[in-house]
């Protein structure tokens, strides 16, 4: 039996609408839910396999997507949200009674400052941009899976058209590469 990985990867994955406005999130709250307004589609959606990112009850992996911080806002219930780690570079803004998290923000100077990490799963809506790849797979064998099955996973992944990275997407890496390089003052040589 192949290893279940998240709902939205186990069940094929479903194409977004690339002209998606956006929607709500809401925790699993009963009632008071926190909910919170995405005025645009997300980005950079991925599975994520790192031991942070919140994840739905027996799934392996996070889905985790990216949408500028100006394009978000806490329209219900704000007072229940609770910085999960506050010494994480991202601070991951969580309900205080159900757990999941609404919305995770970078205060520090740092190549993802200005965008805010978000859970599409949380929203009614349908249309949100889909998986695009996995990241942090190997991050997921500390959590307690045998490193025996990572074959499996990858291929997982791979037959439903994401490619598995043990950081992030090349495009991601880079961008993380020309901070760090600007910020030291390197200058590039021409191609
Ligand atoms: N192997 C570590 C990786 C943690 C990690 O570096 N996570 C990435 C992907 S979310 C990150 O950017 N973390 C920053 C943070 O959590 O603040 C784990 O599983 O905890
Ligand atoms: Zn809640
Ligand atoms: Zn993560």
């Amino acid at each position: 039996m192949s290893p279940s990985i998240h709902p939205l990867i186990d069940n094929g994955v479903t194409k977004g609408d690339p002209n998606f406005p956006g929607g709500t999130l809401q925790c699993r709250c009963p009632s008071n839910q926190v909910v919170v307004a995405l005025k645009s589609n997300i980005a950079h959606n991925h599975a994520c396999g790192c031991s942070k990112c919140w994840k739905p009850a027996g799934a392996l992996f996070s889905i985790v997507g990216v949408i500028p911080r100006d394009n978000l806002s806490v329209e219900a219930n704000a007072s229940k949200l609770k910085v999960v780690d506050p010494s994480a570079v991202i601070q991951r803004n969580a309900c205080g009674d159900c757990g999941v998290h609404m919305f995770g923000r970078i205060e520090q100077a740092h190549p993802f400052h200005g965008l805010d990490f978000v859970h599409a799963e949380l929203s009614p809506q349908k249309g949100w941009q889909e998986p695009q790849f996995a990241g942090f797979v190997s991050s997921i064998i500390e959590q307690g899976y045998n490193p025996e099955g990572m074959d499996a996973v990858r291929a997982k992944f791979q037959v439903n058209g994401l490619n598995t990275y043990d950081a992030l997407s090349p495009p991601l890496m880079d961008l993380i590469a020309t901070f760090t390089a600007k910020k030291a003052g390197v200058k590039f040589a021409n191609l």
